[in-house]
């Protein structure tokens, strides 16, 4: 059992971290968010559904806008947000960031197709991937992304090629990998990143780096602008000294490119990766936090290579889009199962089915992932019992909440949420046991939009060409 277990409260206002920021409960006890309840969730749109705090969701996006603008124009140098569309991206979305002064990191051409189709500008788009295709390559080319960021040597050479293909140019970042690995309150450093991305800061020849390598090349390409140096170091973090030394190593190769060939790369983007809470108690990294931070880091660095401060970029997307989403569940069956005598967590558990599971929400099978959810249809008096909330998929690893304290009294038909599952839930859904994938409604001022039709069994039927 884990410590953050928190018995059920059901008590009427706002509930605060981490469910969405307009989330509260009725003097009913049902929940409430961006103005209207769960049950008119539940009754217009079914369940399950992915529910979005407009309000908020558009709140943090501004917050890390406002915050590396602020911390960055202290030190003379200009910021800009690219909302890591990964997280979940749709064309309400990509407006709503767009309009807030964000602009879109994309990483395939889905991404990139529903950034241009949102009416994003090219320029204010960035395209990433370890295995870009020629479609990908070419269509952020004809739309005039303002960076790809190249991920490989070969990448140098078939971007360049596009370009004088197109009769242009191609602004480009290098993505390097500095060692550094951050996740969650961990990070180490290691000499090489055993992982598929960015160029290494290692040099195994002893002489130059593939990184060194890759922008040598870049230099050497006249259809090729180089923009910037990228680094994304993990995700979930919730310690700034990731950035520090992540900040530290791609300055250091900066200063090294500027003293072989000249030429001062004017931008630094460190990626995205900011943590949220997950579980009641638990804090996320404040904007002005790593804001500050990373400023500091990149000043550092610029004092200690010799160089001046680079403009910045970053790329949050759980950060941004987590927290102001849940989703919303219908409870079936309810099942108390008796625990082996050793077992720590008591006699029984009870094991409480909702009409979803891991087709919606994947991180939990996936990397073990902690979530809290709580009944959200009604007030209840029940003392909390021990559960585990369980999808409908034919697999026993289909857990949505590990452990969570829920009413003893938890009964079918019982509506269930679960917090912070805007960020990779609906974008990483599957379609597993031909279960459609849920829509996405976003709520604000009281009103319920559609942004993401549900998918139906018919939808899955016309794609099967018998
Ligand atoms: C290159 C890049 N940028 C940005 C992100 C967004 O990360 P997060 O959602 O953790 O902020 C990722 C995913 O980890 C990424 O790979
Ligand atoms: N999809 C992951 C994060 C990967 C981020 C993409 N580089 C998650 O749900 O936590």
């Amino acid at each position: 059992m884990t410590a953050s277990l928190t018995e059920p409260d059901a008590r009427p206002g706002p509930l605060g971290l981490p469910w969405p920021a307009t989330a509260s409960r009725t003097a009913e006890g049902a929940l409430a968010v961006g103005g209207v309840g769960v049950h008119d969730l539940a009754a217009r749109f079914g369940t399950p559904l992915y529910v979005v705090d407009e309000a908020d969701m558009r709140a943090r996006a501004r917050a890390f806008r406002d915050a590396f603008t602020a911390a960055f124009a202290d030190v003379g140098a200009h910021a800009e947000v690219y909302y890591a569309g990964k997280a979940f991206l749709c064309r309400a979305v990509a407006r709503w960031m767009t309009q807030e002064g964000l602009r879109i990191d994309t990483a395939t051409l889905g991404e990139l197709t529903t950034a241009l189709s949102a009416g994003v500008p090219g320029a204010q788009i960035g395209l990433h991937g370890n295995n870009k295709s020629d479609e990908e390559i070419e269509l952020a080319l004809r739309s005039g992304v303002g960076r790809i960021v190249l991920d490989s040597e070969p990448e140098v050479t078939r971007v360049a090629d596009a370009a004088a293909r197109l009769g242009g140019r191609a602004p480009v970042m290098v993505r390097v990998t500095t060692g550094v690995h951050a996740g969650g309150h961990e990070f180490i450093s290691t000499a090489h990143e055993d992982q598929k991305f960015g160029l290494s800061l290692h040099a195994h020849d002893g002489e130059t780096s593939p990184a060194m390598r890759a922008l040598l090349a870049v230099l050497a390409r006249e259809e090729l602008d180089l923009v910037g140096l990228h680094s994304h170091i993990g995700s979930q973090i919730l310690d700034a000294a990731g950035f520090d030394a992540a900040a530290g190593a791609v300055m250091a190769l900066r200063a090294d490119l500027a003293a072989r060939t000249g030429v001062l790369v004017g931008e630094v983007d460190l990626g995205g990766g900011f943590g949220v809470a997950y579980l009641p108690g638990e804090v996320e990294l404040e904007p002005e936090r790593i804001a500050k931070e990373t400023a500091g880091a990149v000043v550092r660095a610029a004092q200690e290579t010799g160089t001046s401060v680079p403009d910045v970029s970053f790329e949050p997307g759980r950060s941004i889009a987590g927290p102001a989403g849940l989703t919303l569940y219908t409870v079936g069956t309810v099942k108390e199962v008796a625990l082996p005598a050793t077992s720590p967590d008591g006699a029984t558990r009870l094991y409480v089915s909702v009409d979803g599971g891991m087709s919606d929400n994947i991180r939990t099978a996936l990397y073990d992932a902690r979530y809290h959810a709580e009944v959200v249809g009604r007030a209840s008096r029940a003392p909390g019992v021990l559960a585990r909330v369980v999808g409908k998929h034919c697999e026993s690893g289909d857990v949505v909440v590990h452990d969570v304290l829920l009413p003893g009294d938890m009964r079918a038909g019982d509506l269930l949420a679960v917090a912070t599952t805007g960020a990779y839930g609906r974008s990483m859904a599957s379609q597993y046991n031909l279960v459609p994938r849920p829509g996405v409604v976003a709520v604000r001022d009281g009103v319920a939009t559609p942004i993401v039709r549900r998918e139906t069994v018919e939808d899955l039927l016309a794609l099967d060409l018998g």
